[in-house]
């Protein structure tokens, strides 16, 4: 079996003079639940982009090297809104797989539902279904939860949480939520000036710790 999942090794992203990812090193594990925290602007999602090779100008001498299954989850869902559920989950890869994919996300019986038809967090488990179809080694989520509400959230975070321990990908999770990186992560990365700056298991994360590597003071 491969060590990792994902290496990237001095990618550099710069716009116009601005380095916003400065060769940048991080290496994901098999299975491995990273979960990537930063101020915003920091280049979290300019990160994942690149990683997800959905930009075609990482500069730099670095190497890159992200497995073919790849499946990518967004703030919005991004539902087709002319296809109903099932065509959403299958759009793209061969039909079949969607129906018990539609089933471990607790949509059983919504196949033939039009998108709208939905609520924000249905929205999003279809698109975890539609992850799922994919069988990905890697899953890159930008925000998943960010729009949801927090009774919503929660239910989603163990919806994660069983899919990850029964599947098995690693992920890539960009969160501005200290508490949702440490409870849902192996490992908690920061992003500081282009760089991973903090790297730590999750279970060694300390909440006022990472907060003030945001730039968060907390009140004692
Ligand atoms: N296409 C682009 N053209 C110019 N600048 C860009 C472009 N995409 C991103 N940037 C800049 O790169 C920086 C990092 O953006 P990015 O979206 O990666 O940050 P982020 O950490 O994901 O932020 P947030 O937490 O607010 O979503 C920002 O200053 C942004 O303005």
């Amino acid at each position: 079996m491969a060590t990792h999942a994902v290496r990237v090794k001095n990618l550099t992203r710069q716009f116009q003079q601005r380095k916003v990812l400065d060769d940048l090193d991080l290496t994901i594990a098999p299975g491995e639940f990273v979960a990537l925290l930063g101020r915003s602007g920091s280049g979290k999602s300019t990160l994942l982009k690149a990683i997800a090779g959905l930009d075609h100008d990482v500069t730099g001498e670095g190497t890159l090297e992200v497995p073919q299954e790849v499946a990518v989850a967004f703030q919005d869902s991004r539902l087709l809104p002319w296809l109903r559920v099932l065509d959403n989950v299958e759009l793209g890869v061969k039909p079949g797989r969607g129906k018990a994919a539609l089933e471990e996300v607790g949509l059983k019986g919504r196949e033939r539902a039009w998108p709208a038809e939905l609520s924000g967090g249905e929205q999003q488990r279809v698109a975890l279904a539609r992850c799922l179809v994919r069988e990905p080694r890697l899953l890159l989520a930008d925000e998943p939860f960010g729009a949801l509400d927090a009774l919503t959230r929660i239910k989603m975070h163990a919806l994660l949480r069983e899919l990850c321990a029964k599947h098995r990908p690693a992920v890539l999770l960009v969160t501005h939520d200290v508490d949702e990186a440490i409870e849902l992560a192996d490992r908690v990365v920061v992003l500081q000036e282009g760089r991973i700056g903090l790297d730590l298991p999750a279970h060694d994360a300390d909440r006022t710790h990472l907060l003030s590597a945001l730039g968060i003071g907390v009140a004692a």
